[in-house]
């Protein structure tokens, strides 16, 4: 993300001017995309407003506490979403809006433009259908490939994902979870697309495991000059693999920039909380609870005035009820959304984006 493109004080470009921009150099732009979700008569503002760039081949990490609305935007790019959903912004895939795409388009883009790797691979796997079957199938319908063609692609990706190829007819529940977890990520390469997104890809494992997972995944995706958006709840396991880390806070980015710099100092407090509370991947001391962090993440429904993070905030200051920051230049190639680096004249107002109704996906 470059804040300087679209200062807050700045109109948006439109979106004819985004839509015809070439994409070499970006892979995927998203720009003011906020999501509800309607429930109990209301709406609950899940994300708010989050905009960030990927060129082609870059990771980018985000991370936040549960509910702070890093799944609904995973959902968002691929328009996952139920349909309580309502979506507002722009998400160009290839310079493609995919908010904007009709069906068949949308089709062809899931698996061969962009494709997921859930977390907990059991409950995204097909309990009743072999291995080899399910990586097949994208090959099949989204690939166009033949049969035969598909089943010596599946032989190829299971080899490549460290799996040996007799895996290919056993189900599910006969691999361990890392094992499952590779399959995934074969299923996910299987139609060689531009962007992974991998939503907490580790969680469900063991640090040891989760270390080999990284490390495959991050071999994968760098070898075939993919781009890739990691989420995770654990900055440690991004700041591993990934070139740039954003930090989300009920439901807005609230910190980004190289992943070094970010993990080693952030500049907002909430960042700096949560590096403190993850060691780096494989490094054998306990987890600690996050630093001068009391409380828990508001509920989007009744987000507190000013700053969201204000009521936990170990820094925080009399102007945080008053101000809600928007992301600022906060360092080369960095921005945080803190009043402790937005000028204190600045206007607030967050970017502007487009409303429309989301369309359900029937997954
Ligand atoms: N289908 C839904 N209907 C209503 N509210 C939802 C729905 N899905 C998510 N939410 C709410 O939206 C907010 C963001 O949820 P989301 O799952 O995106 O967060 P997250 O950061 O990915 O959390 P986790 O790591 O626990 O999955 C939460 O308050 C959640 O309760």
């Amino acid at each position: 993300m470059n804040p300087t493109e679209h200062p807050p004080d700045t109109p948006a470009p439109e979106p004819a001017d985004a839509a015809a921009r070439p994409g070499p150099d970006r892979c995927l732009e998203v720009d003011g995309l906020s999501v509800s979700y309607r429930a109990g008569g209301g709406e609950i503002p899940a994300v708010r407003g989050v905009s960030f760039d990927l060129e082609p081949g870059s990771k980018l990490g985000v991370a936040g506490e549960s509910g702070c609305g890093k799944s609904t935007v995973a959902l968002a790019l691929l328009r996952l979403l139920p349909r309580s959903a309502r979506i507002s912004g722009r998400v160009l895939l290839d310079g493609e809006d995919v908010l904007d795409m009709r069906w068949g388009r949308l089709r062809a883009v899931r698996w061969a433009g962009a494709s997921i790797v859930f977390q907990g691979a059991m409950h995204s796997l097909n309990p009743v259908q072999r291995v080899g079957d399910q990586i097949a199938e994208p090959l099949l319908v989204h690939g166009g490939a033949a049969p035969a063609q598909a089943r010596s692609q599946v032989v190829e990706l299971l080899e490549q994902v460290g799996l040996p190829a007799w895996r290919e007819r056993s189900y599910p529940h006969e691999l361990s979870g890392g094992q499952r977890q590779r399959a995934m990520i074969a299923m996910a390469l299987a139609c060689r697309p531009r962007l992974i997104i991998a939503d907490e890809p580790t969680t469900a494992l063991d640090v040891m495991i989760q270390a080999q997972i990284l490390r495959l995944i991050d071999e994968l995706v760098t070898g075939r000059d993919i781009s890739m958006l990691m989420i995770s709840h654990d900055l440690s396991v991004l700041a591993e693999t990934c070139d740039r880390l954003a930090v989300m806070y009920a439901g807005r980015i609230v910190e980004e920039g190289p992943a070094d710099a970010v993990f080693a100092a952030a500049r907002h407090p909430y960042g700096a909380a949560l590096s403190a509370a993850f060691p780096r991947v494989g490094d054998p001391a306990s987890r600690r609870a996050p630093r001068g962090l009391p409380g828990d993440p508001p509920d989007p429904a009744e987000l507190p005035s000013g700053c969201s993070f204000r009521p936990r905030c170990p820094e925080v200051q009399e102007r945080c009820s008053e101000v809600d920051p928007v992301l600022w230049p906060a360092g080369p190639g960095r921005t945080a959304a803190c009043v402790q680096v937005l000028p204190p004249e600045q206007d607030t107002r967050p970017p502007p984006g487009r409303d429309r109704a989301s369309e359900t996906t029937g997954e």
